[in-house]
């Protein structure tokens, strides 16, 4: 039995058709939502998921733009654009890419952003609102993935859940909606001492540590929903080049219940959900929610 493939790519586009009439709704009634992207530096990944970004929330009616800087630009520059976002009423979600340049102080510029246009949920009020189970906006990455197991009708409820990453964009908060939704929730790291022993009991795998093919079929219990957040560009070998995630796809199909593919699986989702956070705060702004 090969395992059922939860098509990101396709859900992705079937809920970014059912955004249209909620954008139309804001646009008539003068709050078209509108997402601004800042990225500082001239990385080539970035440059491609910013551009899905913008181009995304065009797709759907919505307003968007990117300010980019050089990689040199000092923090009180940014700073100073963000404190002039928040003021702008037009702008209901900003974003700033990640990693920032060394100099800057991460913290410092999430915290910068105003809670109630923080469309990645990563600053601390709302990643408090979360964790206390009245999320106001959910992180992209892990809310794509709760979409992904509607999807493929995962009840989570008593589940065993192993999820391998502890970054506070996709780890920390994907085992609290985890937590929150009812699992039995584990959360590993890439230093995990025998991994195996957590992932051989686990209903549900969320592997999100950054290295490419590190959750293998061996360690899979038969019929888990594997869910691969990994995005690591191959570097060399025949294969470089080629995007490739956490899992051993091809070794883990034969095992698991349900498998997410990459590309086209958790991707596609993140942005999907940052057009739903963005939709949802220029709602709340109009009175609609
Ligand atoms: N403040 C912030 N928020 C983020 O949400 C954020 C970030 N910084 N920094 C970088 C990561 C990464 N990320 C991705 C989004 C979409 C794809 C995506 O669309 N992937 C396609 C493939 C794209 C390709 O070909 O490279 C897919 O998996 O099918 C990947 C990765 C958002 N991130
Ligand atoms: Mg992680």
């Amino acid at each position: 039995m090969t395992a059922h493939i939860i098509d990101g790519k396709a859900l992705a586009e079937e809920l970014r058709q059912g955004f249209k009439s909620r954008v139309e709704t804001l646009t008539a009634k003068g709050h078209k939502p509108g997402l601004v992207v800042i990225l500082v530096g001239e990385d080539p990944a970035s440059q491609v998921y910013v551009k899905n970004k913008v181009n995304g929330c065009l797709a759907i009616g919505m307003h968007s733009e990117k300010i980019t800087y050089d990689a040199a630009v000092d923090q009180e520059t940014v700073l100073k654009k963000i404190a002039e976002l928040n003021a702008d009423p037009a702008i209901h979600g900003i974003l700033v890419q990640l990693p920032l340049p060394k100099h800057f102080d991460e913290e410092k510029v999430l915290e910068a952003i105003s809670a109630d246009k923080d469309v990645d949920g990563f600053h601390a009020e709302n990643v408090g609102a979360l964790a206390q189970g009245n999320p106001r906006f959910i992180p992209c990455t892990p809310y794509g993935v709760m979409k992904m197991f509607e999807q493929g009708k995962v009840d989570l409820n008593g589940k065993e859940a192993v999820v391998i990453g502890r970054s506070n964009i996709v780890g920390k908060p994907m085992a609290l909606l985890l937590i929150n939704a009812g699992a039995t929730v584990t959360v590993c790291n890439s230093r995990t001492r025998d991994l195996k022993f957590h992932t051989s009991r686990a209903d549900i795998v969320v592997a999100a540590v950054g290295k490419p093919k590190f959750v293998t079929g061996d360690m899979i219990k038969p019929g888990a929903v594997v869910i691969d957040v990994g995005i690591n560009r191959l570097q060399d070998g025949p294969d470089a080049g080629k995007l490739c995630g956490d899992v051993d796809y091809a070794g883990c199909l034969e095992v698991a219940g349900q498998i997410t593919p990459v590309p086209g699986g958790v991707g596609p989702m993140t942005i999907t959900m940052l057009l739903a956070n963005t939709i949802e705060a220029a709602e709340r702004k109009a009175g609609l929610r």
